[in-house]
């Protein structure tokens, strides 16, 4: 239970706030998250870590001298968006290129992607290495489909700390893939965890059960048992964990490792020390040696009870840098020497908005796309408990809270830009940037890629033709199936997109005025998503809970139908006021 907020909505962002005026001598905020306040030596490799909040010390905790020069810092449970990313490993580049590390989810996979490829073009050369530690979220022949969980720590000390040795680029990205390699981790959990503002738990585990393998965000586990013993539990994690040793490992008989015992956030520290003094003797028994041992909260899920073991398979190499100093909020390792902080003038100053010029028929269009946009933000508002339901039937439960974040910002950037002349085409690009901003997460991201691809079939000249409508919502459903890589049948948004898209397509084609063409295929999105029910799903967060999502609708498509719904309703001109 959380029980000290004040806005829910503006929690991570008044989190960050604290958490920089805190520790100010290491860290410094930036739009999107935080970077190092002290010297970093030019043309060192910088290492831009991130992901939801919620996991502290993960991920702004990390930064700091040996560990990583930036954390692009989303909002609770939800990836950061490609914007944040940017903008922090701009900020964090020193000229030796931007290594990027995360967990693998797939929110975090299409933000950090997108960002990677925006730095490559502006000139930054970029790089990526996702942590796949969790080996209960896949079996070893699918190891890149595996959850990041504590192992991202074991992978970003790695990386950074040959970053600090200076490294080029292309050997910080070759130890952090091996370290990755070397990382296995096994959690479980034994209850789950209440968002602040929220009167329930995002999840749960039954009393007096422990559910095993169970993710950071209340992803499903593999198994359920009672509570074991402190003895107990160390015996689960270190036979799953030597079940599996890393490729070229035969036996796990006088090899070296790393290992964190790490708190998922109210197992007390008591409670980790017990259950370490058993996992100690069962690692050398087996003939293991411990290097370095860390026993504490790495990568915590707010106010879950649960807690993971993390088993770092080392070399000459990786153990030296297992080993390396550090100096950050939240972990400190031996000495990292003497350290300069930055001088305040040297941090850039944010850019200005700039409206490019716009004729008055494309202003007239942005006006009723920002009523467009307005119009989603309230069929969200008015249906985020919903969305936020379905969505923890086999999701995360947070699309609600996500969508509404995404479509606010969206609707209070289409008003400004209104308000400063800009023409439909800037209005909507302001608005998908806001959009994909302010919501992360795998929703966020491609509602940015269609409101922005939509805008760039409006243009800011002239007012478009029906058939430029359709052109941008062609280019949306395309983009959106290009970058998040779904199908018809995945059962995600794509399923109501499709017939959406082909609807209006053919009735426009046929001569249908805008706003018929657009009642007629917003009517084909809503029965699609509807039909979602019957469907499996194969992608996202909602592709391990298969079964459990049978007879409930996706609900990014369901949402998809409410938002053409609500437009169609502009379109005709039935909204208040109007007429
Ligand atoms: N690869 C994908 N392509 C298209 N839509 C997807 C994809 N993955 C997930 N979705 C959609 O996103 C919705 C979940 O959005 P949201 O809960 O905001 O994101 P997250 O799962 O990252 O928290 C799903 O219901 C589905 O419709
Ligand atoms: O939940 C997280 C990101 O995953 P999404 O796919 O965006 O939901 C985050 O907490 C881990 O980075």
């Amino acid at each position: 239970m959380t029980r000290l907020f004040n806005d829910p909505t503006e929690f991570a962002d008044e989190m960050i706030d604290g958490f920089v005026a805190a520790n100010s001598n290491q860290v410094r905020r930036v739009a999107g998250g935080v970077v190092r306040s002290t010297r970093t030596p030019n043309g060192t490799v910088a290492l831009v870590i991130g992901g939801g909040s919620g996991h502290y010390p993960a991920f702004g905790g990390i930064v700091g001298q040996g560990l990583a020069h930036g954390a692009a810092m989303g909002n609770l449970f939800a990836s950061p968006s490609a914007q944040q990313v940017e903008s922090v490993a701009t900020a964090a580049n020193r000229g030796g290129g931007v290594l990027l590390s995360y967990g693998n989810y797939a929110g975090d996979v299409l933000h950090f992607t997108q960002a990677e490829q925006k730095l490559n073009a502006a000139g930054i050369p970029t790089r990526t290495v996702v942590v796949t530690d969790d080996i209960s979220s896949a079996p070893i022949a699918e190891k890149h489909k595996r959850r990041g969980i504590a192992g991202d720590f074991t992978v970003f000390k790695a990386a950074a700390a040959a970053a600090e040795e200076g490294y080029p680029l292309d050997e910080v990205v070759r130890v952090a893939e091996l370290a990755n390699e070397r990382t296995r981790s096994v959690g479980v959990a034994f209850s789950g965890c209440t968002l602040p503002g929220a009167d329930a738990p995002l999840f749960t585990v039954p009393q007096g059960r422990m559910a095993v393998g169970m993710g950071i965000h209340g992803e499903p586990g593999i198994d359920e048992t009672d509570v074991p013993t402190a003895d107990e539990l160390a015996r689960l994690f270190v036979d799953s964990l030597l079940a599996e040793l890393p490729d070229g490992i035969l036996s796990p008989e006088g090899q070296r490792v790393g290992v964190i015992l790490n708190g998922l956030g109210s197992v007390k520290y008591e409670e980790l020390f017990v259950v370490y003094r058993s996992i100690a003797a069962l690692l050398q028994n087996a003939g293991l040696e411990i290097v370095d041992p860390e026993v504490g909260e790495l990568v915590t899920s707010f106010d879950m009870a649960g807690a993971s073991l993390t088993l770092f398979w080392l070399d000459d190499e990786l153990e030296r840098f297992w080993r390396a100093p550090a100096d950050t909020p939240a972990y400190r390792k031996g000495s990292v020497g003497s350290v300069q902080q930055l001088d305040p003038s040297e941090v850039e100053a944010a850019e200005a908005l700039v409206i490019p010029e716009a004729d008055d028929a494309s202003k007239e269009t942005a006006a009723v796309v920002a009523r467009a946009i307005e119009a989603i933000a309230r069929v969200v508002d008015e249906n985020v408990d919903e969305l936020g339901r379905i969505d923890a039937v086999a999701g995360d439960g947070d699309h609600g809270i996500g969508m509404q974040r995404g479509a606010r910002a969206a609707s209070a950037a289409a008003s400004e830009a209104l308000a400063l002349g800009a023409g439909a085409h800037t209005l909507l690009e302001l608005s998908a940037n806001a959009w994909a901003n302010k919501a992360g997460g795998t929703s966020g991201a491609l509602w940015g890629v269609a409101l922005s691809a939509v805008g760039d079939a409006l243009g800011d000249e002239g007012r478009p033709a029906a058939e430029s409508v359709c052109v941008g919502v062609t280019a949306a459903v395309d983009g959106i199936m290009s970058f998040g890589k779904a199908e018809v049948g995945d059962k995600t948004m794509v399923d109501a997109l499709v017939p959406f898209r082909d609807t209006l397509a053919r009735e426009i084609g046929g001569g249908a005025a805008l706003a018929d063409a657009w009642k007629s295929a917003a009517d084909a999105a809503t029965a699609a998503a509807a039909a979602t029910a019957d469907l499996l799903p194969r992608m996202g967060r909602a592709r391990p809970h298969a079964e459990k999502s049978l007879g409930t609708v996706d609900a990014g498509a369901y949402s998809f139908g409410l938002i053409v719904q609500s437009i169609a309703a502009v379109l005709a001109g039935t909204i208040e006021g109007e007429k």
